[in-house]
């Protein structure tokens, strides 16, 4: 066993653990929380909070992720969009990652209990088990609502940096965290659409694979109309002003574009061009409220 380990962890390298981490999947999470931090104040957001509280909420769902990547190790190698993870593909053994997925945890809550405060750590901490505890190890394999309901760790980032700011939890952040949790399911769903084969194969009851492709390009349809009137509120509620609100009825009428092609099934590839616009579209979204903060502070 000894010698299997080490077999395995001499063939890993330092892109194998960054790998573990999701990383790209992560940077949006942080751009969200970044600009929750922004936003949670009219005066500069003080730089050890800003570094280390991102840093702390990058480590901590780093580490979530590589907690999924043990944990679904066996269904990734049955699907060819994840057969060749580190762990699934033998090059990382499962307990090196979860020997990192803790290290990356333990450096992460200490950054937020040092640098921000107990709320934020333990909320961050509540999306890390969200994540790898409740989403990865029970609801992805019991019901195609895994993603709705797993969707809110995801969602958490706006908040914990919010958070990570004031101490306390207010409405306005939990508007954007709505915004994330109504986005989720028109994200994965299009790929899931995509990938159904792989799922059915790999007996994972992700939606299209339950109820049918038909059904779910209706729920993507409507969780994007609900997704739009969402991103309507932070203007209706005062928190941003109209640099925001055009953006937003730009950005969601064109989501809404992909949603209709995707129902009507009226261009080639249209699944996955609507999962790839889901995160540019996340990404401009969060830009545009950036910028419309700044702008009304300096009107
Ligand atoms: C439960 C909630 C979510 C589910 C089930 C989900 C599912 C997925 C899956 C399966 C992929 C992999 C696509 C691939 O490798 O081909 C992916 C990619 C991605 N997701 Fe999500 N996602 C969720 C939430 C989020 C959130 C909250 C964010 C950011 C705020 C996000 C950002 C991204 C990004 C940036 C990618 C592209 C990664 C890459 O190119 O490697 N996702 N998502
Ligand atoms: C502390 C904090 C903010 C925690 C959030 C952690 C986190 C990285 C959430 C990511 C959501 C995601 C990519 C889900 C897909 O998992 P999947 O298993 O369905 O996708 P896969 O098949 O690509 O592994």
């Amino acid at each position: 066993m000894a010698t299997l380990l080490q077999t395995r962890q001499e063939n890993a390298s330092w892109r194998d653990y960054l790998e573990l981490t999701k990383p790209r999947v992560v940077l949006l999470m942080l751009i969200t929380s970044l600009v929750g931090m922004f936003l949670a104040t009219r005066a500069g957001v003080a730089w050890p909070v800003l570094v280390f509280g991102n840093l702390g909420i990058g480590l901590c769902a780093g580490a979530a992720a590589a907690v999924n990547h043990v944990v679904d190790r066996r269904i990734d190698s049955i699907m060819a969009r994840t057969h060749k993870r580190p762990v699934t593909a033998g090059r990382l053994s499962p307990v090196a990652a979860l020997g990192f997925a803790l290290l990356l945890a333990v450096a992460g809550m200490a950054l937020l209990l040092t640098f921000t405060n107990e709320l934020a750590a333990w909320l961050t901490l509540a999306s890390l088990l969200g994540y790898a505890v409740l989403y990865t190890g029970f609801l992805k394999r019991a019901t195609p609502q895994n993603i709705v309901i797993g969707g809110l760790a995801g969602a958490a980032p706006p908040l914990l940096g919010w958070v990570a700011v004031t101490g306390h939890i207010s409405a306005e952040p939990l508007l954007l965290v709505l915004i994330i949790f109504a986005w989720t399911p028109p994200h994965f769903w299009a790929l899931a659409i995509h990938r159904k084969e792989e799922y059915a194969k790999a007996d994972i009851p992700m939606l299209p694979v339950t109820h049918g492709e038909h059904y779910t390009k209706v729920h993507i349809l409507l969780y994007t109309a609900v997704m739009i009137a969402v991103t309507l509120l932070p203007y209706a509620i005062h928190m941003s002003g109209l640099l925001y609100l055009a953006c937003a009825v730009v950005l969601g009428g064109r989501f809404m574009f992909w949603a209709v092609v995707l129902y009507r099934d009226s261009r080639p590839h249209a699944a996955i061009s609507t999962f790839k616009y889901s995160i540019w579209y996340l990404f401009l979204l969060f830009i545009a409220l950036l910028a419309d903060h700044y702008l009304l502070l300096n009107l």
